[in-house]
């Protein structure tokens, strides 16, 4: 079993799975009579492939426990999916470049607590992995006909240590 070190997130290492969804990245704008900062734009949904279309979900996670095997990844041929925290608590993105149609090897990133994430359409990621006590996230992204889950297990798992 190989341990995988947790990374500290940056918009640049994170760019070849997706968009760190972090207000101070963002146009901000002043609206409602100045009593109101839009962070505009944090990200553009990727769901209209095959008709698809854009959903809001809430999720509750529960807490994965430590030392945690990752042993396998999913993607989304077919659509982005956003993860924004609600609950002011790092959590942890596990993703993977594509190698001949499977996940290749696994970085995984702590995530603070105000920063969300989505990944791309078709990028390999481990499902949500929440830290520490229930945890909720809005999530964005497809509703809509077609397959749009690929799971795909590594034939060893990684293992995280601690959170
Ligand atoms: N299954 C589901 O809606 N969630 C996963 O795609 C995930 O990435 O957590
Ligand atoms: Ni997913």
């Amino acid at each position: 079993m190989q341990e995988l070190k947790l990374e500290q997130l940056t918009p640049a290492d994170f760019a070849p799975f997706g968009v760190v969804l972090d207000k101070d990245l963002a146009e901000k704008r002043m609206i409602n009579e100045g009593t109101t900062e839009r962070f505009h734009a944090l990200a553009m949904a990727d769901t209209e492939a095959e008709g698809g279309r854009t959903i809001l979900s809430l999720f509750r996670g529960q807490p994965r426990v430590f030392p945690y095997r990752i042993t396998m990844m999913e993607r989304h041929p077919l659509g982005s999916q956003a993860f924004f925290p609600v609950t002011n608590r790092t959590w942890i993105a596990v993703v993977a470049l594509d190698d001949d149609g499977r996940p290749g090897e696994p970085r995984a990133f702590r995530v603070p607590g105000n920063t969300g994430l989505q990944y791309g359409r078709n990028i390999w990621h481990h499902p949500l992995i929440a830290v520490g006590e229930p945890s909720q996230f809005l999530v964005m992204d497809r509703e809509g006909e077609g397959d749009n889950l690929e799971e795909i297990g590594y034939p060893a798992p990684y293992v995280i240590t601690e959170p």
